[in-house]
């Protein structure tokens, strides 16, 4: 299960747009009903609009009506398995929570299982605003 979700990332890296950093990434949803969304990293020569992989897939996924996030995988040319940005840490919690299982690997096979909640212990929540 982990290395197919892991084949998809790595099929949806293929479609990163990154004339800037030339970082490929890609990332891959398993939904509860078997269904798969991908994502990769799009960039803007307004660097700060860069969207990452992750949020890439879960915007997607959100948008045709999916919610139920199984598990993510996200693949990159790295060392170490590629660790996601503090943003989509945080879009993660709130889209999927904290139990969702995340596959982190790298193209050079390396990879790690972990959870939404491990990535982000602390994370702030909309229950967390007084009203
Ligand atoms: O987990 C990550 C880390 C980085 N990036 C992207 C953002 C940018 O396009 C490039 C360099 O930061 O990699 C992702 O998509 N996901
Ligand atoms: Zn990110």
């Amino acid at each position: 299960m982990q290395k197919q979700l892991m084949d998809e990332a790595t099929k949806a890296r293929e479609q990163a747009y990154v004339p800037y950093s030339k970082f490929q990434v890609g990332a891959a949803l398993l939904m509860k009903d078997g269904s798969i969304f991908h994502g990769a990293n799009i960039e803007n020569a307004s660097f700060g609009l860069t969207n990452c992989a992750e949020r890439t897939a879960l915007y997607k996924a959100y948008s045709e009506g999916n919610r139920e996030v199984q598990a993510i995988s996200v693949i990159a040319d790295t060392e170490q398995p590629v660790s996601p940005c503090g943003a989509c840490r945080q879009v993660m919690m709130e889209l999927c929570g904290p139990d969702v299982t995340v596959y982190l690997g790298s193209i050079n096979g390396k990879m790690v299982k972990t959870t939404v909640g491990e990535l982000l212990p602390g994370a702030f929540k909309a229950g967390d605003m007084n009203e």
